[in-house]
């Protein structure tokens, strides 16, 4: 089995994102997380930048052992030595000094011929070589580099002393198939090149960076340069976390590994994320939110029954504590019974399909359901077997600030009659209250009223809490609901369903406890 090396380039690559800007003490624990991750190679930064980058390598040679780090310098003398001046420190110092290769980047931007270009890598190369032998030579824009000169350039540069040759996709234009063929071409055609690294750096412009990357390693290559959570230049780099666990988990098809410890992926990942200020979104491969999670009733089903019938990797792998089955309106029976074993609830097979048909409406009217949502589910519906006198049927208010408050109602009572009634109030609760009033005909006064919010977000559940009082007897009532409204009837009429089942505490009683 062949090892592959790990080379990370978040700290200068990734940083060239635009929108990142790291301080030197967020690149030093991004560092140090980097040891803990098992990387063999950490590129601190490009030293020549600017002082705060030459201090950022400087401090992470110094303070980062057990592993190589290495300084970006571009083929001139004088980024050579600064990049060796910032290393001095390291345990395992490399310096990469790269020029471009590509005709498109030697005529405009560079402005030198193929000739020049040669001459520019020897000199550089042998140049950085007398600093430290652990040099790498990268030929910038390979991917769109003729591939007779690209291994000319191979071999002037392992010629000059590089030891690890990089052949950088670097505008992402490759496909899998054309970047194999290059490292293949590379090494069947290049003298010497199986004595050093050959090093693949792919860019994702066209979401291809892992999959270039995966076929370098598949046609020879033996070092992999990516970024945690694929952060890099315009769409960014070969992620970390995708092209090593696409070694671990198809070790059978790639016979590779790597050094990396699984299990620091996903802290590495969130620490990343945290620093760069770049969110990771959901559905990303490994360390999204959702990489282990299930919603659809068929699979969660699948998930309880065996976790591999949906999933090709453990969680606990990379460091995440376990799958997830999420409830929402794909989700099915098997997964809802299980939630609510998991929260402590022992209920009959006919309550839990009552409260599924009640946990499929709320879907339909919230994004996420929550463990307070059920929570909030099961207790409102034993509300509702405790006290079936009165049961909402329909509501309807119009409401605004020139508008009367008006409220519409039908009820249905427990003998089956329907009642409809209509009211207008002060505000919208109180047309609500007056038109309940009107369908129990009891002369009902409102001790209290509180409303919060029981889970967060805008589609939260709202829950009402009231005290009402008739004659002598005081009750509580309680209602929740995504409408506020909505939950505000329900807990009037919970609070006239116990009246009318004789719950109701004497009002002495109750003012001590209500405070009025
Ligand atoms: C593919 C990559 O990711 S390469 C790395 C890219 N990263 C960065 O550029 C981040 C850090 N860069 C910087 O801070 C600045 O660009 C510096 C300090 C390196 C240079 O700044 P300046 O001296 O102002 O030059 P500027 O960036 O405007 O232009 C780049 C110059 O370097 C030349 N150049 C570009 N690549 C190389 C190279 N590998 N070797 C030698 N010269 C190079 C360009 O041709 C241009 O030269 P010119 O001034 O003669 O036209
Ligand atoms: C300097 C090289 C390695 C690079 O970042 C690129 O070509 O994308």
């Amino acid at each position: 089995m062949r090892t592959i090396e790990v080379f990370d380039t978040t700290l200068r690559d990734g940083e060239q994102s635009p929108g990142i800007n790291l301080s030197r003490e967020e690149k030093l624990e991004i560092a140090r997380q980097l040891g803990r991750l098992g990387v063999d190679v950490i590129e601190a930064g490009f030293a020549a930048a600017s002082p705060g980058d030459f201090e950022s390598v400087a401090e992470i040679a110094r303070e980062v052992r057990g592993l190589t780090v290495c300084s970006l310098a571009r083929s001139v003398q004088s980024d050579i030595d600064r990049a060796y001046e910032a290393l001095r420190d390291a345990e395992d110092p490399r310096i990469h000094v790269f020029l471009a290769t590509s005709d498109i980047h030697l005529q405009h931007k560079l402005r030198l011929t193929r000739e020049q270009v040669l001459e520019q890598i020897d000199a550089a190369v042998r140049y950085a070589v007398k600093y430290m032998s652990n040099v790498e030579f990268s030929a910038e824009d390979a991917g769109r580099t003729d591939i007779d000169f690209l291994c000319q350039v191979a071999e002037v540069a392992i010629r000059a002393g590089a030891k690890v040759f990089n052949v950088p996709d670097t505008v992402g234009y490759l496909t899998p198939q054309e970047y194999a063929g290059k490292i293949r071409a590379l090494r069947e055609r290049v003298p010497g090149i199986e004595k050093i690294k050959l090093s693949s750096h792919c860019h994702d412009d066209l979401g291809m960076a892992v999959s270039n990357t995966l076929a370098g390693i598949e046609a020879g290559i033996t070092q992999v340069e990516v970024t945690i959570n694929g952060i890099g230049e315009r769409a960014g780099n070969a992620s970390l976390e995708e092209v090593v666990m696409a070694l671990a988990t198809r070790q059978d098809f790639y016979q590779a590994k790597t050094n990396i410890v699984l299990n620091q992926i996903y802290r590495t990942s969130r620490l990343v994320s945290k620093l760069t200020g770049f969110v990771v979104p959901p559905n990303k491969a490994i360390v999204g939110a959702n990489a282990f999670a299930h919603e659809s009733g068929i699979h969660q089903d699948g998930v309880l029954k065996e976790k591999l019938t949906y999933e090709i990797m453990k969680p606990e792998t990379i460091g995440v504590a376990e799958s997830k089955l999420v409830l929402g309106k794909h989700s099915g029976r098997h997964a809802f019974r299980e939630k609510l074993t998991e929260m402590g609830y022992q209920l009959s097979d006919e309550e839990v399909n009552e409260l599924f048909k009640r946990f499929k409406d709320l879907c339909d009217k919230k994004k996420t359901v929550t463990d307070d949502d059920i929570a909030a589910l099961v207790d409102d519906s034993h509300t509702v077997e405790r006290s079936d006198l009165y049961q909402l049927e329909y509501l309807h208010i119009s409401a605004g600030n020139t508008a009367v408050p008006t409220a519409t109602l039908r009820v249905r009572l427990a003998d089956g009659t329907v009642v409809e009634e209509a009211a207008v109030g002060n505000g919208a609760v109180d047309a609500i209250y007056q038109a309940i009033d009107r369908v129990t005909g009891g002369a009902t006064e409102l001790v209290s009223y509180q409303i919060q919010s029981v889970t967060g977000g805008r589609d939260a559940l709202g829950e009402v809490r009231v005290q009402v009082r008739q004659g002598e007897a005081v009750v509580s009532g309680r209602g929740v609901s995504t409408d506020v409204l909505e939950a505000s009837a329900k807990a009037y009429l919970d609070a006239v369903n116990r009246l009318a089942a004789g719950q109701g505490r004497s009002a002495g009683a109750a003012r001590v406890k209500a405070g009025v």
